[in-house]
């Protein structure tokens, strides 16, 4: 059985629940833990990617290339990878963080986007990085738009490109069906990110696997936008039952998962009303914490505004709808009065 390569987002999808609230300390410790496990890539940024720190996504609290700095001075064995919107960031933005010593950039669009992501692509491969594509709500295309998608990519230089399910939305059936059209498709690697919003994170890792995915990420604890991740620790105990062994070092993935990013979390990541009703409605998990937000300032019900941004398709960068239901669902309710 091919070994697949694993890789731990808790220090970037994991950003978007603590409030990109990350210190240069919290990055040392996980990073050192992470490289002494073996596992192979570790994800920093900001949880919408370089330059994500903004008023519509969240400011971080550090200034994210030292987050990075620190992260690429505490390996010996991994590599450092960030991730990348176009549009959020820029060709600056990009260039600086592999001047710092990034050996990957993964660039995510929404996953019919994929033509905007040309010179990014080219830039990171002349730059000498590995550069992977990330299709984010690929539960929103069936598997012939996204393979379609997935090759433009690879026709750029893509090493990788991934199914993203954003919302936490997809089934096993769906992961099947995705992962395997993109790997009839293409002849570059294939990725699986999963978000647990109906308890299938492993489940649906597991399927990505079987199908022939080759990377596959995790966070630790699950910690990650919305319902959380894949739990890395979890996902390399499984494959370990599995007789899949990735070279990593379990006892201290759950280590540091128990004792440095369990207390970073105000509350362990449940799937609650809020989170099951995004992942039912299939809305992108890092409106969470700003659906929340505006459901109480309204005075609305976050599962109504859960269901109607999903009835809209909203996509990243959109966050500005959440408002925009908030106040409407507020006004009918006033008006039912
Ligand atoms: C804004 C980027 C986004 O959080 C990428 C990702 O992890 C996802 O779509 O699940
Ligand atoms: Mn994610």
């Amino acid at each position: 059985m091919k070994i697949p390569r694993l890789t731990d987002t808790t220090l970037r999808d994991g950003s978007h629940a603590v409030s990109h609230n990350y210190s240069p300390e919290v990055i040392r410790s996980v990073v050192s833990k992470l490289d002494e496990a073996r596992v192979p890539v570790i994800e920093v940024s900001h949880g919408a990617g370089l330059a994500g720190s903004t008023i519509q996504q969240g400011f971080s609290t550090h200034p994210e290339f030292d987050l990075i700095k620190t992260a690429v001075e505490s390996t010996n064995h991994a590599k450092i990878a960030s991730l990348f919107v176009p549009g959020i960031g820029t060709s600056e933005e990009l260039r600086k963080a592999v001047d710092i010593g990034i050996g990957a950039i993964r660039i995510a669009v929404h996953c019919t986007e994929a033509d905007v992501t040309e010179q990014y692509f080219e830039l990171a491969k002349a730059l000498g990085i590995e550069a992977v594509g990330f299709l984010m709500m690929s539960h929103t295309q069936g598997a012939n738009v996204l393979a379609e998608q997935a090759k433009m990519m690879e026709s750029y230089g893509a090493d990788c490109v991934y199914i993203v399910d954003s919302a936490g939305a997809l089934v096993p059936t769906g992961v099947r069906e995705r992962v395997s059209a993109l790997k009839e498709a293409l002849s570059i690697e294939v990725g699986f990110h999963a978000h647990n919003n109906l308890g299938l994170s492993i489940g649906n890792s597991v399927a990505a696997y079987e199908e022939g995915a080759d990377q596959i990420d995790g966070t630790l604890r699950g910690l990650g936008a919305g319902a959380g991740n894949t739990p890395t620790e979890v996902l390399v105990a499984t494959l370990k039952k599995m007789d899949i062994d990735t070279g990593i070092n379990l006892s201290i993935l759950m280590d540091v998962a128990e004792e440095i990013v369990a207390p970073l979390m105000s509350a362990p990541i449940i799937i609650d009303r809020d989170n099951l009703s995004s992942g039912y409605a299939g809305v992108y998990n890092s409106f969470l914490l700003h659906v929340r937000h505006a459901a109480e300032k309204f005075g609305v019900n976050p599962s109504e505004i859960m269901e109607e941004l999903g009835k809209r398709q909203a996509i990243a960068g959109q966050e500005d709808w959440i408002l925009d239901v908030a106040v409407e669902l507020a006004e009918k309710k006033d008006l039912k009065v």
